[in-house]
């Protein structure tokens, strides 16, 4: 045989030429169990692959996108209710730190704007409630023209920079004097910066998060002037994980301690109450932040007009609490639960709650074989991302909803469109907003079905236009707070989840 026809690793396997018989059959041997243990473990990948796919054949993966305050997350908590409503109602206690915490920083951000000197009022309104505290200083938005066309390519000449009058730093008109009164009530109060940071550490306790306990901290260190710091759930923490969670120390010292802090927590909270809500109700204060154009109503996490039942010794946070309650997702939240009733008895879902805001997005995970369910909020015609102030809300969703529907891998998915924050979008309508004054081209009345019915049309032609094959266009108003019309629009799209499952069964 030629030398280069040789194979070199077949050389090596050869037995020694002086092996004895004795040698062989020990080689033998050892050959027949290497071969014998091999496809043992061939059988039994075989099996764990056909199990795995059995199981993903009987789970239904649910992504929940859209952008930052769009609603993904009450969605979920929407969801837990509707199909797991032991495990919501046994968790709804936990809430409570977080409701406490949303009340607390509407307090912080009134206390913050009782100034009249203007070198100290800087605050970013959207940051100190929930967002980054690195977005741009730029005040101006995208151009109403270029906001619902459709290509909305990101050409900065067609943008219009003007004012929005949306934002902490739009100053309207002179700052009434602050009165002593004023004064003294917002010192009376400063004992919340301290609430604040142990509000943060419990929640990072519960979230088993110690990048909140950095938050806390800095939010302790900038006490008397705290702009940032933000209160976050992350990836890796699954709900049921976080909710279930007993405090995570191990420490029983530091267990104890923090206990004692959150009794501590209620105390103050209880003993600022009659402070709180005289701050809240004063019209001097009601002026200043008019003119100041913070208007927390319209913001996540409201809770000023329930502060009596919130400093209840005994508060448990209602089911609205916690669909109003606010904390920012990192990352992206997985969810699983499995159906107790109905013909579709025993299924599992796993539900995906990303991150909206712009700099979680690169994290969201496109499976090949989920449906989704997108948020859109529509009262925010007439506000700007927090991360980047040149863009419009809407305008955003509409990019993203773009691409969603563009996408190849998610080509075989439904999309459902859920329209959300009806409920905002009608109150700001009724309070004189104008839909007109930011979409032009609108011609209809000012009014939740008008206004609703021109979206629809242009989410549908964006859809059309930009998925890579025909789709249903399925499109719900919502306003995802509200259980009962939720939990309809909920078991609607379970019905829609389970029928494309059946067809798609019956096609193989
Ligand atoms: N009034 C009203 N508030 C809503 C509605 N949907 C959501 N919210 C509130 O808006 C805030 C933001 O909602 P989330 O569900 O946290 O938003 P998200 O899409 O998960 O936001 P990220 O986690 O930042 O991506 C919360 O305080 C909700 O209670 C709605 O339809 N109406
Ligand atoms: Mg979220």
């Amino acid at each position: 045989m030629p030398k280069a026809d040789v194979d070199p690793l077949a050389l090596a396997l050869l037995p020694p030429k002086d092996e004895s018989p004795a040698q062989k059959a020990a080689r033998l041997a050892a050959e027949q169990e290497a071969t014998r243990i091999s496809n043992l473990i061939d059988s039994e990948l075989r099996a764990e692959r056909a199990q795995l796919k059995k199981e993903a054949q009987n789970q239904h993966k649910i992504l929940l996108l859209g952008q930052a305050e769009a609603g993904k997350s009450t969605v979920l908590k929407q969801f837990q209710l509707v199909f797991t409503p032991n495990q919501f109602r046994a968790q709804q206690q936990h809430w409570k730190a977080l409701v406490q915490l949303n009340l607390v920083r509407s307090i912080l951000v009134i206390c913050e704007a009782l100034t009249d000197d203007p070198s100290e009022y800087d605050l970013d309104i959207d940051n100190f409630l929930s967002l980054d505290p690195t977005v741009s200083p730029d005040y101006s938005i995208k151009a109403a023209e270029s906001l619902l066309n459709e290509g909305g390519d990101e050409d900065d000449t067609r943008r219009n920079s003007y004012p929005y009058p949306g934002t902490a730093n739009a100053e309207i008109g002179p700052i009434p004097e602050i009165t002593v009164e004023l004064r003294q009530l917002k010192m009376r109060l400063s004992p919340l910066y301290h609430v604040q940071t142990v509000l943060i550490e419990h929640l990072a306790c519960q979230f088993d998060d110690p990048s909140l306990l950095v938050a806390a901290h800095q939010l302790d260190k900038a006490a008397d002037g705290a702009k940032t710091a933000d209160f976050v759930v992350r990836s890796n923490t699954s709900l049921n994980g976080f909710l279930g969670k007993k405090l995570g120390r191990t420490d029983e010292h530091e267990q104890t301690q923090l206990r004692l802090d959150i009794h501590e927590v209620n105390t103050i909270l209880r003993a600022c109450r009659n402070d709180m809500i005289a701050l809240w109700k004063d019209p001097t204060v009601r002026e200043i932040l008019h003119r100041r154009d913070v208007r927390l109503e319209e913001g996540p996490g409201f809770f000023l007009h329930e502060i009596e039942r919130i400093t209840e010794p005994n508060y448990v946070p209602s089911q609205d609490d916690v669909f109003r309650a606010r904390i920012r997702t990192l990352g992206v939240q997985e969810y699983s639960f499995r159906l107790e009733t109905g013909p579709d008895k025993g299924r599992e879902w796993r539900l995906y709650d990303c991150g909206g805001a712009r700099n979680q997005r690169h994290s969201w995970p496109f499976f090949d074989d989920c449906h989704i369910i997108f948020l859109a909020p529509i009262s925010c015609f007439d506000q700007v991302l927090a991360e980047d102030r040149r863009i419009n809300r809407l305008e955003d969703s509409m990019q993203l909803w773009k691409a969603v529907c563009s996408s190849k891998l998610l080509q075989n998915s439904e999309m459902v469109l859920f329209l959300n924050k009806c409920d905002i979008l009608e109150a700001k309508l009724k309070s004189g907003s104008k839909f007109s004054d930011w979409v032009p081209q609108f011609d209809g009345a000012n009014t939740v079905a008008d206004v609703t019915k021109y979206l629809k049309g242009k989410f549908r032609s964006i859809q059309k236009a930009h998925s890579p094959g025909p789709r249903v266009f399925y499109c719900h108003l919502t306003a995802v707070t509200d259980a009962k019309s939720t939990a309809k629009i909920l078991n609607s799209v379970q019905e829609l989840v389970t029928r494309v499952q059946l067809q798609s069964v019956s096609l193989l």
